[in-house]
């Protein structure tokens, strides 16, 4: 079932190593079918050189297998608690290295200029740490729980990015295609807030201004970027 959401969500997981995301098996990518409120994830631990679009697993938002020979990303009640809070269409996991250097530093990413604000409105948040209790039990659901607590007072279909502190990045978008996009945008981003720090240690932020501007300019009521 769900043959062509498959063939979909392959596809975008092979982007991740093909855009430098992510190395070895970190990261994977899924995608939901509103018809049936299923969605596909990535297998747990499978190669991405070995990787087949039959691979891929299906699953419920309960968290039942529903069709698939291998187990699911171990990061799928984490896909979940996004899926049922944000009402998405696709959810990405990586540990891409810009993104992820900020996330370690517990750092929220400050928008600094038009390239972070023609995709998201304002910092890329840092959700807090997780307790000892919340990383022993459920660890994995209890992450996308504090993903949902960061966006508490955020719109998540404004910023489509949130950075784990200690571990590593979640984008989002209405299909996993957009998912995909947004994670490759934020590895940028990241690496261009780095470097504008070390060139310039007391920068300051973006005025507001420049944020409105670029961000509604692609996707606001009144967007007028592109062939719209
Ligand atoms: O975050 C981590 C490891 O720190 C995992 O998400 C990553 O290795 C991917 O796991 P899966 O192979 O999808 O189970």
């Amino acid at each position: 079932m769900l043959e062509a959401l498959k063939q979909q969500v392959f596809e975008q997981n092979m982007e991740l190593p093909k855009r430098g995301l992510v190395t070895y098996t970190w990261g994977n990518v899924s995608g939901f079918d509103n018809e049936t409120g299923y969605f596909v994830i990535k297998p747990s631990g499978i190669d991405y050189d070995v990787l087949k679009p039959e691979d891929m697993v299906v699953m419920d938002l309960e968290g039942n297998k529903i069709e698939g020979k291998y187990k699911p990303s171990s990061d799928t009640p984490t896909h979940i608690e996004l899926y049922k809070a944000f009402k998405v269409g696709g959810v990405v996991h990586t540990h891409s290295p810009w993104a992820t250097s900020w996330a370690q530093a517990g750092r929220s990413i400050p928008c600094y200029g038009t390239t972070h604000a023609d995709y998201f409105y304002g910092p890329v948040p840092c959700a807090r740490s997780l307790t000892a209790e919340e990383i022993s039990e459920a660890y994995e659901k209890n992450t996308g729980l504090v993903i949902v607590e960061t966006f508490k007072d955020l719109n998540p279909d404004y910023v489509q990015a949130v950075l784990c502190t200690n571990h590593g990045t979640f984008t989002w978008g209405k299909d996993a295609d957009e998912a995909v996009h947004n994670a490759v945008v934020l590895e940028e981003v990241a690496k261009m807030a780095c470097r504008t720090e070390m060139i310039r240690p007391d920068v300051k932020p973006a005025p507001d201004v420049i944020k409105e501007k670029h961000f509604m300019r692609k996707h606001g009521a009144n967007a007028y970027y592109g062939q719209i």
